[in-house]
C-alpha cells in the first residue's frame, strides 16, 4: 500500500470518526441544555435518537398505529385523547397555512370528496361482510321509506340504520391523525410545556377506539349507538370529525350526504362478496393513503326493488340526492354506479 493510500484512508476514517465525536458532543450538550431549562416538564415521550429522533420507533406505513400505542404506555395521552380539555387549557393553534384561493378549492375537494368516498367504501364493505346488519338496515327501510325517495328528516325515523353509518365511520376511522396543528403560543397543559410552534396531532384513532369508552372497540357493533329500546344514542367519544375550534367544516353537509347516498343504495340495492368468496374471508385491513381506505376488493350488487319501482340507472336514482355534484361525480368514477343497470347483479373493483 503507497503512503498516499494509507494516509487518505487514515484521514477519511479520523474524519468520521471526528464528525462523530462532534455530533455526540452537540446532542449532549443540547440535551444538557434542554434538561436545566427551569422547571420545564416535556410531555413524556420515548426518548429521541440524535439526528434521526423517534424515526426508527414510528411504523411510517401506520403512524397513528405507533402513535395509539406510545398513548397506551402513557406517553402522548391526554395532549391527543382530551381535545376539548386541551381547547379550554387556553392552548390555541393553526392549520399550516392553505396558500391561495385555488389551494384551498382544490384542499375542499380533496377533504370532501377522499373522506365521504372512503367512508362508502368501508360502509358497502360492512354490508357484505356482515349480511344480517344488512337485513336489519333494509327491513327497517322498506318498513319506514317504503320505495319513496328518502329525506335527510327520515333519519330521526332510522334509527339502527343511523346507527349502523355512525358505527361504520368509528370504525373506519378515515382521517386516523386528523390533520396537523401548530400551537400558537408557549402553553403549560397538565403540567408539561410545550413550545409555541410545536406541532400537535388530533389522534381520533384513540377516542374512536377507546377501550374505556366502547364495549367492543375493534368490531363492528352498531349497537355502541343504540339504547336496550333499540332508540338511537349519541356517544361523546364519537369523533370522526374532530372537535374543538378546527373541527371539520363539512361536518353538517358529510353527515346528511352519507346519510342519502347509504339509504339510497341500501334501499335498491343488496351488496354481496363475488363469487366464491365468503363473507368471511372479505378482509377489514386498511389501505394506508390520504385517508383510510378499504384495501382493494370487490363487490357485487345486485337490485332487490320490484323491476317497475325502480329507474334503468342508478345514476337517475343518485341524482335526485346530488347534494355536491362533486361527491357524485366522485362516487360515479370510483364506482361506475353511472353504468349500472339495474337489472342486472354487477360486480365492482372497489
Ligand atoms: C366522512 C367525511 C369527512 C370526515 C371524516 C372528515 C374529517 C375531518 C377531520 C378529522 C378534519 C381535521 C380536523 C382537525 O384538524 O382537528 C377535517 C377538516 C376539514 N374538513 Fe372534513 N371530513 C369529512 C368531510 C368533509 C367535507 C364533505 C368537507 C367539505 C366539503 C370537509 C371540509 C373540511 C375542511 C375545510 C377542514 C379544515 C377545517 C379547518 O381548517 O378548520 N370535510 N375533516
Amino acid at each position: 500500500m503507497g503512503i498516499l493510500d494509507l494516509f487518505l484512508q487514515t484521514s477519511s476514517s479520523v474524519s468520521l470518526w471526528g464528525a462523530l465525536v462532534v455530533l455526540l458532543l452537540i446532542y449532549l450538550v443540547s440535551t444538557f441544555s434542554f434538561n436545566t431549562q427551569e422547571n420545564r416538564k416535556d410531555p413524556p415521550g420515548p426518548k429521541p435518537l440524535p439526528l434521526l429522533g423517534n424515526l426508527l420507533q414510528l411504523d411510517l406505513g401506520r403512524p397513528y398505529n405507533t402513535l395509539l400505542e406510545f398513548s397506551k404506555k402513557g406517553f402522548v395521552d391526554a395532549f391527543l385523547v382530551h381535545k376539548k380539555n386541551l381547547e379550554e387549557s387556553g392552548i390555541t393553534t393553526s392549520h399550516f397555512h392553505n396558500e391561495n384561493l385555488l389551494k384551498s378549492v382544490e384542499n375542499l375537494f380533496v377533504a370532501g370528496t377522499e373522506t365521504i368516498a372512503a367512508t362508502m367504501r368501508w360502509a358497502l364493505l360492512l354490508m357484505a361482510k356482515y349480511p344480517k346488519i344488512q337485513d336489519q338496515v333494509q327491513e327497517e327501510l322498506s318498513r319506514v321509506i317504503g320505495s319513496r325517495q328518502v329525506q335527510v328528516e327520515d333519519r330521526k325515523n332510522l334509527p339502527f340504520t343511523n346507527a349502523v353509518i355512525h358505527e361504520t365511520q368509528r370504525l373506519a376511522n378515515v382521517a386516523p391523525l386528523g390533520l396537523p396543528h401548530k400551537t400558537t403560543q408557549d402553553v403549560t397543559f397538565q403540567g408539561h410545556f410545550i413550545k409555541k410552534g410545536t406541532t400537535v396531532y388530533p389522534l381520533l384513532t384513540s377516542v374512536l377506539y377507546d377501550e374505556s369508552e366502547w364495549e367492543r372497540p375493534h368490531s363492528f357493533y352498531p349497537a355502541h349507538f343504540l339504547d336496550k329500546d333499540g332508540k338511537f344514542v349519541k356517544r361523546d367519544a364519537f369523533m370522526p370529525f374532530s372537535a374543538g375550534r378546527r373541527v371539520c367544516l363539512g361536518e353538517s353537509l358529510a353527515r346528511m350526504e352519507l346519510f342519502l347516498f347509504f339509504t339510497t343504495l341500501l334501499q335498491h340495492f343488496r351488496f354481496s362478496p363475488p363469487p366464491g368468496v365468503s363473507a368471511d374471508e372479505l378482509d377489514l385491513t386498511p389501505r394506508v393513503g390520504f385517508t383510510l381506505n378499504p384495501s382493494p376488493h370487490k363487490l357485487c350488487a345486485v337490485s332487490h326493488m320490484q323491476p317497475s319501482n325502480h329507474p334503468n340507472h342508478l345514476i337517475q336514482l343518485i341524482k335526485p340526492v346530488r347534494v355536491t355534484a362533486l361527491i357524485a361525480i366522485a362516487l360515479e368514477s370510483q364506482f361506475g354506479l353511472g353504468t349500472h343497470s339495474l337489472a342486472e347483479e354487477k360486480c365492482y373493483h372497489m
